[in-house]
């Protein structure tokens, strides 16, 4: 099978990213495909794969499956690549337009230049999701989690996990380049806790305007950027009294920057980048 992909980034949270207006993939071979393509030995190397479809419900469809195969629920940096995609191929031809994930339907803005291309994206993430069950995470039911302890091999954290359509779980330290991602985070990832996995942020709130942020994600170990990861920080920071709503937070990935605000309605919205980086064809 011949496979007509492109490969995008947002803030280096790269995957490959298929037209389904264009192509037709058969269901059952999806998670294998993603972890087939994700491989930088034998195949394309990624974080993962994106389709983008059509939907009865929105003007534009997106899926995102993590580099193990796994299929998540909503992916940030992947609704401004997809945003980009959809205006600059002519999927759509107004710069507001909607996006549905598995999690829900988003509105997408995209700033243009004389060029054509699309610089710039944000989209209205809509309300994060902080009812414990609901994230999902064990323990009392209609609770949520605030700075609360969790014991980890011989570590207390004191974790608030935010769901913004998939699990995140943040943690605030002194400083985030001593954050224990690379010990913690795979084995915070498939703590039974939570039963689907979990994505686990170490962000580090340098004022009310600034954090500094590290994730360990599902199904992808560590990555450059993670845009509901961003979103879930600044919950969270909000949460904990460190930022305030209806206020710009910058949050510094390691693979740049998003302006992220959670507005007084309750809505959180993204602003950031996209970037496309080559188009092909791969040989399944
Ligand atoms: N990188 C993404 C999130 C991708 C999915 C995540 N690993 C999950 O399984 O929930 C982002 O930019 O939000």
């Amino acid at each position: 099978m011949k496979i007509p992909f492109t490969k995008m980034h947002g803030l280096g949270n790269n995957y490959i990213y298929i037209d389904l207006f264009h192509t037709v993939l058969p269901e059952e071979r999806l998670s294998e495909l993603a972890i087939n393509m994700s491989n930088p030995n034998t195949g394309i190397g990624s974080d993962g794969m994106i389709l983008i479809h059509p939907t009865e419900n929105a003007d534009v469809g997106m899926r995102i499956f993590n580099k193990d195969g796994s299929e998540g629920m909503n992916c940030g940096n992947g609704l401004r690549c997809t945003a980009k995609y959809a205006y600059e191929t002519g999927i759509v031809d107004r710069q507001e337009f909607t996006i549905q994930t598995k999690a829900n339907i988003v509105q997408a803005i995209v700033q243009v230049n004389d060029e054509g291309k699309v610089e710039e994206i944000t989209i209205d993430m809509g309300a994060p999701i902080l009812q414990r069950e609901q994230i999902p995470m064990l323990g009392e039911a209609g609770t949520t989690v605030i700075n609360e302890p969790f014991q980890v091999a011989d570590t207390t954290l004191r974790v608030t996990a935010v769901s913004m359509g998939n699990p995140h779980v943040i943690t605030m330290v002194d400083a985030i380049d001593h954050a224990p991602l690379t010990t913690l985070g795979p084995i915070i990832e498939k703590d039974e806790r939570f039963p689907k996995g979990v994505n686990t942020e170490f962000i580090e709130v340098v004022s009310d305007e600034e954090i500094h942020f590290r994730v360990w994600e599902r199904g992808s170990g560590i990555t450059e950027a993670c845009g509901t990861g961003a979103c879930a920080a600044v919950v969270a920071a909000t949460l904990n009294n460190r930022v305030k709503k209806g206020k710009k937070v910058v949050v510094h990935l390691a693979g740049g920057d998003l302006i992220i605000e959670w507005k007084q309605d309750g809505h959180i919205w993204m602003t950031g980048g996209a970037e496309t980086i080559a188009s092909g064809i791969y040989h399944a």
